[in-house]
This record gives structure tokens, sequence and C-alpha cells, in this order.
């Protein structure tokens, strides 16, 4: 298990803008004359959806619009499905640089887990060729072995960031993959595929009503009400949509933490949000934290927050994705503000009380 952010407090450094300033990612950061933090690492975004819903249309759409970014695409093809011939005319057609790689026989979560990194490896020697990776997962694959890939693993989180995780969603079938009854223990992918994504793309709404459409908005916003949902015929959708999420972007986080906790706290066993007054103490919430990730780490989708740390002058931000989570310094407090902690939870049967409970039990 890796966490980052607040466990690394001890490490935690100092930029050059301002002396308060901390920070406390996941990897090194550069700052220009001017202070200000550089990021050159190269974004990457991730798709994923369930069979069929659209992914190969989106990225066809994608390689064609001329939105002035080189992309190198990593598709994750299952078993002995054969490579998309629609992408593969594409790339033959192409000028330039855009570089397709494959990813066959397996899913990302076990076998091919290899295979993708030798492949981010690759690209990195071949930098200069391409702005932009995008990965196309199988259908049937659960997103999280991947943004682990590039939250957890030193050597990728160097050279990558995850830029944002897009989930293509079929309006027409959806429902049935939501509700399909998974044995004990064996995660829904079609739900944590909802679950993870930054945006939403509700796609094939020509198939459907639009009473259907409104109530499979209503079903996705129950289980992630954080994600931008758009409906679309033939995945198309602006290119920035896809390429500019910046959901990982922990500067935006706070405001949709803030969203979610006056919208109203514990309605749902899939999304919690907890909101507290006072000061935390920071070695009790990092305790606090890694034994929830230990005993909810398969049930705890996601999480993010702004925390009051006692001590500090600004609000620690983060968000979290299984085992992994890191911050950084947000806004600092007001002289005579009141300090609030508010966290949101993504996940499958979570105990809000429980949850609150250890969050009270953080402050000083
Ligand atoms: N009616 C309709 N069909 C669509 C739409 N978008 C895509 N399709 C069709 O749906 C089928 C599946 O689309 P793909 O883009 O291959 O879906 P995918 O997610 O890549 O599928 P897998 O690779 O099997 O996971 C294709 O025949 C598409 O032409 C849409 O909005 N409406």
């Amino acid at each position: 298990m890796a966490i980052k952010g607040l466990g690394q407090q001890a490490k935690l450094r100092t930029c050059h803008k301002a002396e308060r300033r901390i920070c406390c990612s996941a990897t090194e950061e550069y700052v220009d004359v001017e202070g200000d933090v550089i990021d050159n690492r190269i974004p990457v975004t991730v798709i994923t959806g369930f069979l069929g819903s659209g992914k190969t249309t989106l990225l066809n759409a994608l390689l064609k619009q001329d939105h002035g970014r080189r992309i190198a695409v990593i598709e994750n093809e299952f078993g002995e499905i054969d490579i998309d011939s629609e992408l593969v005319a594409f790339k033959e057609s192409v000028e330039g640089d855009q570089a397709i790689m494959m990813l066959n026989n397996g899913c990302i979560c076990c076998t091919v887990k290899e295979d993708l990194l030798v492949m981010l490896e690759e690209l990195v020697a071949r930098r200069d060729k391409f702005d932009h990776v995008v990965i196309e997962t199988t259908g049937l694959a659960n997103p999280k072995p991947i943004i682990e890939t590039f939250r957890a693993f030193q050597p990728v989180a160097e050279h990558y960031s995850l830029d944002g995780v897009l989930t293509l969603v079929d309006a027409k079938h959806v429902g049935q993959h939501l509700d399909e009854e998974k044995e004990e223990g064996v995660v829904n992918e079609a739900i944590a595929q909802v679950a993870y994504a930054d945006r939403i793309i509700l796609n094939k709404t020509d198939l459907v009503s639009e009473a259907e459409v409104a109530s499979v908005e209503r079903r996705l916003s129950s289980i992630n009400n954080l994600a931008q949902v758009v409906r679309a015929q033939r995945a198309d959708v602006k290119a920035e949509y896809v390429l500019g999420i910046g959901g990982f972007d922990l500067d935006r986080v706070a405001d949709e933490v803030l969203e979610e906790a006056e919208a109203g706290s514990g309605h749902s066993h899939s999304h919690i949000s907890v909101e507290l007054e006072g000061d935390l103490d920071l070695d009790l919430v990092n305790d606090w934290m890694e034994d929830l990730l230990i005993d909810c780490s398969e049930d705890l989708y996601r999480f993010k927050g702004v925390l009051a740390i006692d001590g500090w002058p600004d609000r620690f931000i983060f968000q979290g994705v299984h085992a992994v989570f890191e911050g950084t310094p947000g806004k600092p407090w007001k002289e005579g503000e009141t300090h609030k902690s508010r966290m949101v939870f993504i996940g499958r049967e979570l105990n809000a009380k429980l949850l609150k409970e250890g969050l009270q039990q953080c402050l000083v």
C-alpha cells in the first residue's frame, strides 16, 4: 500500500514562491523563476466504459478532430478480440506521429500490467512525438489498477500525470450492467467504471426516450455525482471534454467537495459526505486514513476532502483512489473564519456513522 500526501508529511518540501506553500505531491515538482510549479509530465486520459458503449467510436472521432494535440493511444483489447479495424485503417492514413500501441491478450489488471509499464517506458523515450496519452481499457476492466499505476508506481508517476478518467455509458444497456448481481466480494465493473469517472459520456441517447435518459442520469448521479455528464450520440463530444479533464487537479477538488457537502450528507450507501468544525490532528488523521484504507480499500473507490489541520494556515485538499491518497495546500484560512473539514466518500456499503466518528476522533 502506498500513501502519498499526508503520509509524506514528514518529508514535505517548501516551494520557492511562498514560504508557507508546502508541496506534497507524488512526484518531484519543479519551479520556474517566478516560483510557479511547472508540471512537465505527460498527461494521460483513461477511457473506460462497458463493452459496446462507444469507446472506439470516441477514439476515432478524437483522432480525426483538429484539436492540435498529438495523441498516443494505448489500446487494451481483451482475449482474442481483433484489433479494431477502423482504428488501424485510420492509423495507416494518418500523417505524422500518432502512435497506437496494443496491449493484447489479457486485461490490464493482471497479465498486461507489465506490458503497460514497458509501453509507458517506450513512450517516454519518444516524448517529443506526442502531447497526450489516451488509454482505452477493455470494457470488462475495473479501472482501478490503471489508476493505481499512475498514482502509486513511482517510475510512472515521475513521467506521467493522470489527467482524468472518462467513462462511456451506453444509455440503452447500462441499467442491466449496473444491476448485474455479483458474487460476494466481486466488483461490478460497470459500477466501478462509473464510480471512478471524472467525466461521463452518456452515449447512444438516440436509442432511448428522453424519460429513459433522465432516469439513467439519476442512476449515474446516485453512484457518482462528482462526475460531469454529457449526453451524446456516436460519442460526439468536443476533444476538450476528453483531453482537458484536469480531474486530478487538486485545486478543483475543494470546490467539488464544498458543493457536495452543501447538497446534503449521508443519503446513500454509495455516496457519503461528512463535515465537521474544528482543527484536526495531522497524526491522528494519518493513522485513521491508514486504518481506513486497510479496512475498506476494496469498498472505497474514491474520496476527496478539504481538511482543517491544526497548525496549518492553509486548507489541506486531497483526494484518494483506493489505497492511495495525495494532497496539496489550498486557500489559506481567513482571520476569524470557522475551520471546517469536509470529506466525500464514494464506494459501496459505506458506513456513514463510522466515517463521521472516525473523523471526529481526529479533532484536536
Ligand atoms: N445507435 C448508436 N450506435 C452507436 C453509438 N455510438 C456507437 N455506436 C455503435 O455501437 C457499436 C459499439 O461501439 P464501439 O465504439 O465499438 O464500442 P466499444 O466501447 O469500443 O466496444 P468494445 O470494444 O466492444 O468494448 C458500434 O457499432 C458503433 O457504431 C450511438 O450513439 N448510437
